[in-house]
């Protein structure tokens, strides 16, 4: 597969949030090289997680473009490390998605997310997919749950 251009803009700065939770992360980001998917993550100046994730042949559903439950995989680790990121250790009880536009396969595209609140244990984080200038493919609601440290 050519090279897949994951870098950032001016400002990011380049931040490992899988390394948050260990090893046992790799459904999403774990296979850099591979034909899913290749993820880099960032932090944006004002802190938020933001991601450049490119979509492989093999997240494919609709021809040519990506399954749903590829978009799936990617904002629950995603939206689920922005509450990491964040500093609260959770899990993710509920994600809700709207599928707004079929995603093309083989791009890059941009996962933003952002804290909406934290009430207690529970850290709603709000994302999106999307091309990262003004079409959004996917947008969700994610309900995270702290966790005791295991
Ligand atoms: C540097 C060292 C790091 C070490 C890390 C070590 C370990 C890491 C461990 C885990 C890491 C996990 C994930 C990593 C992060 C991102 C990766 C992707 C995310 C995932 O892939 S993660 C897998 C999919 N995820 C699940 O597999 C969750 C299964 N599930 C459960 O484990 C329980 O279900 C749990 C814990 C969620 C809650 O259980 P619980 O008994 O602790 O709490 P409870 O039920 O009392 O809920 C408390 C309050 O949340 C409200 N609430 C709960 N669930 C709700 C829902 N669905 N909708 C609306 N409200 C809800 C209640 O209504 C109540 O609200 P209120 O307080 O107002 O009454």
């Amino acid at each position: 597969m050519s090279e897949v251009d994951l870098s950032g803009e001016k400002g990011w700065q380049p931040f490992d949030a899988p390394a948050l939770v260990g090893s046992s992360l790799r459904f999403v980001s774990g296979d850099p090289e591979g034909d899913r998917f290749r993820v880099s993550y960032y932090r944006k100046p004002d802190s938020a997680l933001v991601a450049r994730i490119w979509f492989g042949p093999e997240t494919e559903g609709p021809p040519e473009h990506a399954h749903g439950g590829s978009m799936a995989a990617v904002l629950d680790e995603v939206l689920g490390l922005a509450a990491w990121s964040a500093g609260y250790a959770i899990v993710v009880a509920n994600l809700n998605i709207n599928f707004r536009c079929l995603l093309p396969i083989m791009q890059v595209v941009q996962v933003d997310t952002e804290i909406v609140s934290v009430d207690g244990r529970k850290v709603l984080v709000r994302g999106k997919i999307w091309d990262g200038q003004e079409k959004v493919y996917t947008e969700a609601d994610c309900l995270c749950i702290e966790i005791q440290a295991v």
